[in-house]
């Protein structure tokens, strides 16, 4: 068993910065904050009409978001907590659900990601999850949201480049994911046994595997939403990123080759895993229209006898 090592470089930064403009204090009022929250958490169904009505985001600087309404009218209002969730529960529940659980075998996907595969580099595996399996995530992220059992925090992770602060909206789903998302766990601890055993072995098959799941993040950025350059080094061995929306531009996935290389770009479809050695860095561009929602789930082989996180950082 491997010594877990002290954290380096992933970072998970507390403070926001200021925003760019001063924001006005809030006028997205509190009753309208709190109507929303109400018609948010009533059925799906009428919470669809609800949603019609919310502002959308244009931008996001750390707490503060700048706005569109209905009517058109744009402001800075500050965002609490409550108001994230409402924003994670507008996007779950439009969601898509879609039925389809055609995919390939993870071990075809596999052998054609690793013909493709050069040393030093991620490994993509393209449709490991069907879109039945994406859904199931989708699902469980909202479950987690309704149901309460998962931490739900905006957080920053990696170094700013430039003037934009990195920041997403995280759902932790540990504690529930591999029983409520059956399917999206199997491909992914197929995909990755296959992969881990091709490319820089950390773990010993797919039982090794299995034992070592850490923790699974579920990610949504909008409104110039992004990470900045990090990697999980310390945290984790290996982690891996699936892609869980196709209707945004900008938020590209990049990671930096082990040998020194320059940047690579990954494009990325619904559905699509990128497996990474814990210590690559990288990072996701700003998404500059529509929604994009991930999934990143981190493996390690600490046993649970020997996990020492607290509570609220396991879920
Ligand atoms: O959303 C992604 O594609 C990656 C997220 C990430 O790197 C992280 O949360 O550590
Ligand atoms: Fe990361």
């Amino acid at each position: 068993m491997l010594q877990l090592q002290q954290t380096r470089r992933y970072s998970v930064l507390a403070a926001a910065p200021p925003p760019i403009a001063a924001p006005p204090p809030n006028t997205w009022s509190p009753e309208q904050r709190a109507a929303d929250l109400v018609a948010a958490t009533a059925s799906r169904a009428t919470s669809a009409a609800s949603v019609a009505t919310a502002p959308v985001v244009l931008l996001t600087q750390g707490d503060a978001s700048f706005v569109e309404h209905a009517d058109g009218r744009k402001e800075w209002v500050q965002r609490a907590e409550d108001d994230w969730r409402a924003t994670l529960r507008g996007y779950l529940n439009k969601a898509a659900m879609d039925d389809d659980d055609a995919s390939e075998d993870p071990t075809t996907i596999v052998k054609q990601a690793l013909k493709d595969w050069r040393e030093g580099h991620a490994v993509v595996l393209r449709r490991l999850l069907s879109p039945k399996a994406v859904a199931e995530v989708h699902a469980c992220a909202r479950d987690c949201l309704d149901g309460g059992w998962g931490t739900i925090r905006r957080r920053s992770v990696g170094l700013p480049d430039g003037s934009v602060f990195p920041q997403q909206t995280h759902a932790r789903l540990s504690k529930h994911f591999r029983e409520r998302c059956p399917r999206a766990w199997a491909a992914l601890w197929r995909g990755i046994a296959g992969v881990d055993w091709g490319t820089w072995p950390r773990f010993s098959g797919d039982a090794a595997v299995r034992g070592a799941f850490k923790q699974a993040d579920y990610l949504l950025y909008q409104g110039g939403d992004s990470v900045g350059w990090h990697d999980h080094y310390g945290e984790s061995l290996l982690f891996c990123v699936v892609l869980l929306s196709g209707d945004f531009e900008g938020g590209d996935f990049s990671y930096k080759p082990l040998d020194g290389g320059g940047a690579v770009d990954v494009e990325l479809a619904a559905g699509d895993v990128v497996v990474c050695p814990s210590e690559m860095e990288h990072r996701v561009g700003a998404v500059s229209r529509g929604t994009r929602a991930s999934l990143n789930v981190d493996f390690w082989d600490v046993d649970a006898a020997a996990d020492r996180r607290s509570a609220f950082d396991r879920y």
